[in-house]
């Protein structure tokens, strides 16, 4: 896939369907490809992040998924970014050749999380390592430190990157440190890069500090209501801007505090699309009949500035 535009505004981070004995559902693919473009306006997948299970995957699974959505993405969606992060040096380099042939738009590489690198060099060296396996596929840094416990700063990682890994084309930044993305979109304004907002309920606050878009589990189902932020926010309409973003934060706000993850993103997103996106994978488990309940309440008494 040659992308013809600029990876910019909204990218889901989508989900795996599973059926309901724990397989890959690849035929529901094509449908949540329609989905996601008729119904929430969302043209940009990242494939087998966080959301997609991604690291509970075996490599024959992540292969099949990526291969799917680049094949019933072809003419519609206008990026398909695979994460090919693995805690095997080896499989990520497998998989990352694996996405260059399928002809993925990009790849995204998350910090190997269990021996962890312990400063900047070693983070960049594992990246390279990957990266170098697709030499003409953008390259993006996953960075969520919440889940991987590796806190280096990404101001610091991308000063010479460049010169490491001449694909890097931006930063997926799943982390609350606004000064730390602030410095990055700064210190690089020049460059044609991408740094993509990953905290779904403070998207508004990474726009106004210059993110050129956003990756998350909520454009899956909240894509047009968020869409409708972008566009308020360049308007400029900042007060209707907020509006979206006080409505999205008090559902998120309100499940958060009933326990909140990708089992519950399942859910929420079987309940708001109609697809069966089926049961997480072990260790998650899936939400419970109470959760589902609750969270469709919520939802439902959403009242959004365009249903005035
Ligand atoms: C920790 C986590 O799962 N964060 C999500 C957010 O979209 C998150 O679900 C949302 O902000 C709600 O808290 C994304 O950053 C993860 C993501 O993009 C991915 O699945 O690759």
């Amino acid at each position: 896939m040659t992308p013809r535009k600029k990876l910019r505004g909204l990218v889901a981070a989508t989900i795996t369907p599973m059926t309901p004995d724990g397989q890959i559902n690849l035929p529901v693919i094509r449908q949540y490809v329609d989905y996601l473009i008729s119904k929430q306006n969302v043209k940009n997948v990242f494939v087998n992040g966080t959301t997609g299970e991604g690291l509970s995957l075996n490599i024959q699974e992540r292969k099949q998924l990526a291969e799917e959505w680049v094949c019933q993405g072809k003419d519609k969606l206008d990026h398909v970014i695979v994460h090919v992060g693995a805690l095997s040096l080896p499989e990520s380099q497998e998989l990352a050749r694996h996405a260059a042939a399928i002809g993925a738009s990009g790849i995204a590489v998350i910090a190997p999380f269990l021996f962890k690198p312990t400063n900047k060099d070693e983070l960049i060296a594992f990246l390279q390592k990957v990266a170098s396996e697709a030499p003409a596929v953008p390259f993006y840094y996953y960075h969520i430190p919440p889940l991987t416990g590796v806190k280096i700063r990404v101001e610091e990682l991308l000063d010479g990157i460049k010169e490491r890994i001449p694909t890097f084309q931006g930063v997926k930044f799943s982390d609350r440190d606004l000064l730390d993305f602030a410095q990055c979109i700064h210190k690089h304004e020049r460059e044609q890069l991408a740094f993509l907002y990953g905290v779904d309920e403070q998207l508004l606050s990474a726009l106004a500090i210059g993110a050129h878009g956003a990756v998350g589990s909520t454009y899956n189902y909240l894509g047009r209501k968020t869409n409708l932020m972008l566009e308020a926010f360049a308007k400029p309409d900042l007060a209707l801007a907020r509006k979206y973003q006080f409505l999205t934060g008090d559902f998120l706000n309100f499940v958060i505090k009933l326990g909140f993850g990708v089992a519950q993103t399942k859910a929420v997103m079987t309940l708001v699309s109609g697809i069966p996106m089926g049961p997480p994978r072990l260790p998650l488990v899936d939400a419970s009949e109470e959760f589902i309940v609750k969270a469709k309440a919520k939802l439902d008494s959403i009242v959004w500035p365009d249903s005035d």
